[in-house]
């Protein structure tokens, strides 16, 4: 009896395709019961198990609910457990972001103080895509914010590539700039790869180049950047103080500017990790198996809440707009995980928006400021 009704909990969820409660999507979303019964008695007496996952006081509350599905557990503690409503720690990336933000300002300011020089960002875009322009004017906002001194080249679509080369070595040569960066997409026109290996290294904040991304790549070698949304991702771990060492992790997505590199920085983080892609077969049962989830897909709600062990760590790095007629601006974003199942399964979880998004542009204001110091030889 006590079960039915804590499954009625869990059907209800706005990650089905059609946004509704439905019971079509319902078998997928729960972990068969004699699975709950297994984790739950690992939760509670398997101590290396707590402690491979690092948990927090808090973090309790979601294994807690799962165990009220089990027979062991007298009738009280089952119905005082099924009164809390499970729930992960929400990352709260926008305020860690400004952690990150001030740190940088009180640097940027003692560096100017010492040797009188103020870090420089250039950004180029290319076209009108809304989206970009709103990252393009988010960083030169932030860039404000820490007193970072930012510049910004605009073209039409249609430009030649030559152009934004044109611009780059300009940049590349123009001692008052730290870090280019090169807004993608470009236009279809354009030659992706020729446009980021014209951006230096040293002044490569991106991370983009494939000097940088070979770097991380390889043993024994240090990228001098390393790209900033899988940075992000791996700085919201730090400081949430999760362990990373001899994890579990599985990486949803392997694009050169988010999967690929999250992954190896988990690696070198002494990780074992599986990268999950569009030709992965049952991906869930990958993802099953991870202590840390790091989503980059661009699937609006793929992972559900069955592809989530008990207690791991979520970072969902998507973005993607869905309507929403309710919005202003007729759209809302949403992540790659479904967000209502997933917090009740997993210890932590990062929300779209407020996640990894502020945590980016604040890894690049991070970079940049490393880079004037690099190059100015300012410690
Ligand atoms: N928060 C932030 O700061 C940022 C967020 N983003 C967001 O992150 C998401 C990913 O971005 P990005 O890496 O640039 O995207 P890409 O489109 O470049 O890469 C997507 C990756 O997902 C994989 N994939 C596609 N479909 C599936 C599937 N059904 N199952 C498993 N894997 C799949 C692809 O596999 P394959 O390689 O086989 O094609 C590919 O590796 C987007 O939503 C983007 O908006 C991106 C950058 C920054
Ligand atoms: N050369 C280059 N470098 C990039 O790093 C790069 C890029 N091109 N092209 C596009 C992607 C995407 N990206 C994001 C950055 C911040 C948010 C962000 O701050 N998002 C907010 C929400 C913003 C909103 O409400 O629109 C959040 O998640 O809270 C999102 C996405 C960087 N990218």
């Amino acid at each position: 009896m006590t079960t039915t009704s804590a499954t009625a909990k869990f059907v209800l969820s706005g990650c089905s395709p059609s946004s509704s409660p439905s019971t079509s999507t319902a078998p997928n979303r729960l972990l068969p019961f004699t699975n709950l019964n297994f984790k739950c008695r690992a939760f509670h007496s398997d101590h290396r198990f707590n402690r491979l996952l690092n948990f927090h006081a808090g973090y309790y509350k979601s294994p807690a609910f799962l165990c009220t599905r089990t027979a062991t557990h007298s009738p009280s503690f089952t119905a005082a457990a099924l009164a809390t409503e499970a729930s992960a720690k929400i990352i709260d990336g926008k305020s860690i972001a400004k952690d990150v933000r001030d740190e940088v300002a009180a640097e940027v300011s003692r560096m100017k103080e010492a040797i009188g020089v103020v870090p420089g960002l250039a950004v180029i875009l290319v076209g009108d895509r809304k989206d970009s322009a709103t990252y393009v004017r988010n960083k030169k906002k932030a860039c404000e914010s820490v007193g970072i001194n930012s510049f910004e080249v605009r073209l039409p679509e249609d430009s030649p590539e030559e152009e934004v080369l044109k611009h780059i070595r300009s940049f590349n040569d123009d001692p008052a700039v730290h870090g280019i960066l090169v807004q993608l997409p470009l236009p279809s026109h354009m030659n992706e790869k020729k446009v980021l290996d014209a951006v230096c290294i040293e002044k490569d904040v991106d991370g983009f180049h494939p000097l940088n991304i070979g770097r991380l790549a390889m043993r024994d070698r240090e990228p001098l950047f390393v790209p900033c949304t899988p940075k992000g991702c791996l700085e919201l771990l730090h400081r949430q103080g999760i362990a990373i060492k001899g994890k579990r992790a599985v990486v949803i997505g392997r694009s050169n500017i988010v999967g690929t590199p999250a992954a190896q920085l988990l690696q070198r983080e002494d990780a074992t990790v599986t990268v999950v892609h569009s030709r992965t077969t049952n991906p869930e049962e990958f993802t099953r198996e991870a202590d840390i989830i790091i989503a980059a897909v661009g699937k609006p709600n793929m992972v559900r809440g069955s592809w989530i062990k008990p207690g791991a760590v979520v970072i969902d790095v998507g973005i993607n707009p869905v309507e929403d007629a309710k919005s202003s601006r007729g759209y809302r974003l949403v992540g790659d995980v479904c967000y209502e199942e997933a917090s009740k399964i997993a210890s932590a979880i990062t929300p779209v928006p407020g996640g990894v998004g502020p945590m980016t542009i604040a890894m690049l204001l991070s970079n940049t400021l490393v880079s004037a110091k690099r190059i100015h030889n300012f410690k």
